[in-house]
C-alpha cells in the first residue's frame, strides 16, 4: 500500500486490495464506518494512537480479519446497548454467517425479539445453540421464550394481565396483576375440534360451530314415529327453529348454516368426505356407532375424528399455501396467522401451527391400537389425497398424545337442554290445547348435551392443580364461534400460576395421581397433593404406618399384607389421616389449612378427562 494516500476511502481500498479474502466484509459500510474501522485496526492491530490514516497498514491477513470482525462485533454491541435494535441487528446481519460468533447470534436474537420478529429471533437463538455446541441453559431459555413469543404474541398483547413462562413442567400461564375471583381472564377458540363419540348420535350438533341441532324426531327417538301426525306438527310448532344443513355429498356431517358447511368443507371435509375418500367411511361409522377402542380415552372427549381433521387441516394448509401463496383455508386460524414466514417448506410450516401442543406419553402404547393406525393410514394414503402424508407409527403416536394431553371439552352455549327448556316454556306459555298434559306421556326428561373435544392454543398452556385457581366455561366467543373462557376462581397475585383441574376434584389423592399419570404422564406434586395422604394406614404428616391388627375377617385373605388399624381422618376434608393430635396440628400449620375443605362439593371445572 502506498503511504501517500491521505484519503480514508483510498486507504480502505488499499486494505481491501491487500486482503481480498475479507473484501466482502466491507459491503454495506458507509465511508464514516470505513474510516472508523481503519482507526480501530490502527489501534488494535498496530497499537497506533494516531488518528492519521496516511500510513499503510501492514499486518498478517488473519490478524486484520480478526480485527475487522472484532470491530463489527463492538459496533453491534454498542448499537444494542444504545437500544438501536434495528441498526444493531443490521450490524449482526452484515457479519457473514460463518464468522458470526456466539455473542452476535445472541445479540441478533435479542434484537429480533425487541423488534417483535419472533420467527427470526427463534432462528438466531437456535443458531447460537448450534454454534456454542454445548447444552447452554441460558440459550435454551432464550430460544423457548422466542418460540413462545412467536406463538402467543397476539394473545399476550390482547391479554396483558397474563404471561407465559416455562419450567420443568413445560409452559404455564401466570398472572401479571391481581385477578379477582369471578373475573374472566381470556377466551379461546379451538384450532381443531370434533364431537365426542358418546354424544354424536344422541345429541346432534353443527360440526363447525357446535350449536345443538337436536330435533324433536331425535329427542323423542322411536316414539316420534308412533305419534299421531297432528301431535308431531304441534310439537314442531313449539320446538325452537333448527336449520339442518347436511353435507351435500354424505350423511355424516351436519351443519346449522351454509357458512358452517363451507367452512368445514374448505378446512378438512373435502378430503375426509366419504364421497371423495371412501376410506373415511369406517372412521365415520366407528364414531357414529360409539365404538370403544381405548376405554376412557377414545370413547370420551378424544374422538379419533380430531386426529383425522388435524392431519386433513395440515394437508389442506399445504395445498392452499402452495397454490395461492396463502394459508387461508376457510377456517378462522387467527392463531395460525400469527406466524411469520420462515424458510421452512410448506409442510413444515403447516405442521408448525400445531407444534405448540405438548405431546407426552408412552410411545409404545399406540401399538395397542393398531386398528386406528391402519385406518388413518388407509385414509391418508388414499389416491384422492392432494399430497402424500406419511403417518408413520412415530407421528401417529406423537399426534395421539398431542390430543390426549391437550383436548378440552366444550360446547356452544346453545345446548340441547337449552332447546328443550325453550320448547317446554313455549308450550306452557302459548299452547291452549292441553298439549303440555299430553306431552307428559312422551317426554323423556332433559336431553344429553352435545360435547366437543378441541385443541385450544392458549388454554392448552394451563397446567393442572388439584386446587385449581381457574375454571373453564363454555362461551360463545363471537356470534359465529363457540369456544371457552377461563375464569378466575381464587384470587391471583402477580406471579401466581393460572391452573385448571384435569381430573375430578372429589377423588382421593391416589386416584387423582394415577389418572393424571395415565392420561397426562405426570405425577402431581401440587400443594393439595402435598398436604393430603393416600389412605388411613400411614400418618399423612410423619408417614408412620398404623399398627397392624389381626385379620378382621378370617374368611378373606389379604396375602402377606398385614391388616392395619386406620388412623382417624381429618374431619373436614377426610383426605388426610394422622397418628396423633400433634401431627395434625403440625400439618395444619405447615399448610393443610390452605387446602382443607369438603372437596365433594367442588365443581369440576375442566372435563379434560
Ligand atoms: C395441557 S398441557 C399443559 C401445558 C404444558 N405444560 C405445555 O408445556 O404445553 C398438559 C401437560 O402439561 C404437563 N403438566 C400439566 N400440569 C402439570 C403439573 N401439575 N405437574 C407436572 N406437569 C404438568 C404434563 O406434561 C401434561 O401432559
Amino acid at each position: 500500500m502506498s503511504g501517500d494516500d491521505a484519503n480514508d476511502d483510498r486507504t480502505l481500498v488499499a486494505i481491501v486490495n491487500d486482503l481480498p479474502s475479507t473484501m466482502n466484509q466491507f459491503v454495506g459500510f458507509t465511508s464514516k464506518e470505513e474510516s472508523d474501522l481503519i482507526l480501530h485496526i490502527r489501534r488494535t492491530v498496530l497499537h497506533s494512537d494516531e488518528d492519521s490514516t496516511n500510513d499503510a497498514i501492514t499486518a498478517p491477513t488473519s490478524t486484520l480479519s480478526f480485527a475487522i470482525l472484532d470491530f463489527k462485533v463492538e459496533r453491534a454491541k454498542q448499537k444494542y446497548a444504545a437500544e438501536s435494535f434495528e441498526e444493531a441487528f443490521y450490524e449482526c446481519w452484515k457479519i457473514p454467517q460463518e464468522q458470526r460468533p456466539l455473542e452476535i447470534w445472541k445479540i441478533g436474537g435479542e434484537c429480533c425479539k425487541k423488534l417483535r420478529v419472533f420467527a427470526v429471533a427463534q432462528r438466531w437463538f437456535s443458531e447460537a445453540i448450534h454454534v456454542c455446541r454445548s447444552n447452554n441453559s441460558d440459550l435454551n431459555v432464550k430460544l423457548e421464550q422466542a418460540r413462545i413469543a412467536r406463538f402467543f404474541n397476539n394473545y399476550l398483547t390482547q391479554y396483558p394481565m397474563i404471561d407465559i413462562r416455562v419450567d420443568q413442567r413445560g409452559k404455564g400461564i401466570y398472572s401479571k396483576r391481581v385477578i379477582s375471583p369471578g373475573e374472566d381472564i381470556f377466551t379461546d377458540i379451538p384450532l381443531v375440534h370434533a364431537q365426542t363419540v358418546d354424544t354424536l348420535s344422541i345429541s346432534p350438533a353443527c360440526a363447525t360451530c357446535t350449536t345443538s341441532l337436536l330435533t324433536p324426531a331425535v329427542y323423542f327417538e322411536t316414539t316420534w314415529s308412533r305419534m299421531p301426525e297432528k301431535l308431531q306438527r304441534q310439537i314442531e310448532e313449539y320446538w325452537p327453529p333448527i336449520t339442518l344443513v347436511p353435507c351435500s355429498f354424505c350423511p355424516f356431517e351436519l351443519y346449522c348454516s351454509e357458512t358452517c358447511r363451507q367452512q368445514a368443507w374448505d378446512s378438512y371435509h373435502k378430503i375426509l368426505c366419504p364421497s371423495a375418500n371412501p376410506e373415511t367411511m369406517e372412521l365415520f361409522q366407528f364414531c357414529a356407532s360409539r365404538q370403544i377402542i381405548v376405554r376412557g380415552t377414545w370413547n370420551s372427549i378424544f374422538s379419533p375424528m380430531i386426529l383425522a381433521k388435524l392431519i386433513a387441516m395440515i394437508i389442506l394448509h399445504v395445498v392452499n399455501s402452495v397454490h395461492n401463496g396463502t394459508s387461508s383455508n376457510g377456517v378462522d386460524l387467527t392463531y395460525a396467522h400469527q406466524f411469520q414466514r420462515t424458510d421452512d417448506g410448506p409442510l413444515e410450516q403447516a405442521k408448525e401451527i400445531f407444534s405448540e401442543f405438548i405431546s407426552s406419553g408412552d410411545p409404545t402404547y399406540v401399538r395397542t391400537i393398531p386398528r386406528m393406525l391402519k385406518l388413518m393410514n388407509n385414509i391418508f394414503n388414499h389416491p384422492s389425497m392432494p399430497i402424500q402424508y406419511d403417518l408413520n407409527e412415530l407421528e401417529f403416536s406423537y399426534r395421539f398424545y398431542q390430543i390426549a394431553c391437550n383436548a378440552q371439552s366444550f360446547s356452544s352455549p346453545t345446548y340441547a337442554a337449552t332447546l328443550y327448556t325453550r320448547f317446554l316454556s313455549n308450550v306452557r306459555q302459548r299452547d291452549r290445547t292441553g298439549l303440555y298434559v299430553t306431552l307428559q306421556t312422551y317426554l323423556k326428561g332433559e336431553p344429553a348435551d352435545q360435547v366437543f373435544g378441541g385443541l385450544f392454543p392458549l388454554q392448552s398452556s394451563l397446567n393442572h392443580s388439584c386446587d385449581n385457581s381457574c375454571e373453564i366455561m363454555d362461551c360463545q366467543v363471537t356470534p359465529e364461534v363457540a369456544g371457552i373462557k377461563v375464569r378466575c376462581k381464587h384470587q391471583l397475585k402477580p406471579g401466581d400460576e393460572l391452573t385448571i383441574n384435569y381430573v375430578d376434584l372429589a377423588l382421593g389423592r391416589r386416584a387423582r395421581r394415577a389418572m393424571l399419570k395415565r392420561a397426562y404422564n405426570f405425577w402431581c406434586e401440587c400443594q393439595r397433593c402435598a398436604f393430603e395422604g393416600d389412605d388411613a394406614y400411614s400418618c399423612t404428616e410423619c408417614k408412620l404406618l398404623s399398627p397392624s391388627i389381626d385379620n378382621p375377617n378370617p374368611n378373606l385373605t389379604n396375602g402377606n399384607i398385614p391388616y392395619r388399624k386406620p388412623f382417624p381422618a381429618c374431619s373436614r376434608c377426610r383426605n388426610a389421616w394422622y397418628c396423633s393430635p400433634n401431627c395434625q396440628k403440625q400439618a395444619w400449620k405447615r399448610g393443610h389449612k390452605l387446602i382443607c375443605k369438603d372437596w365433594t362439593k367442588e365443581r369440576s371445572s375442566s372435563s379434560a378427562n
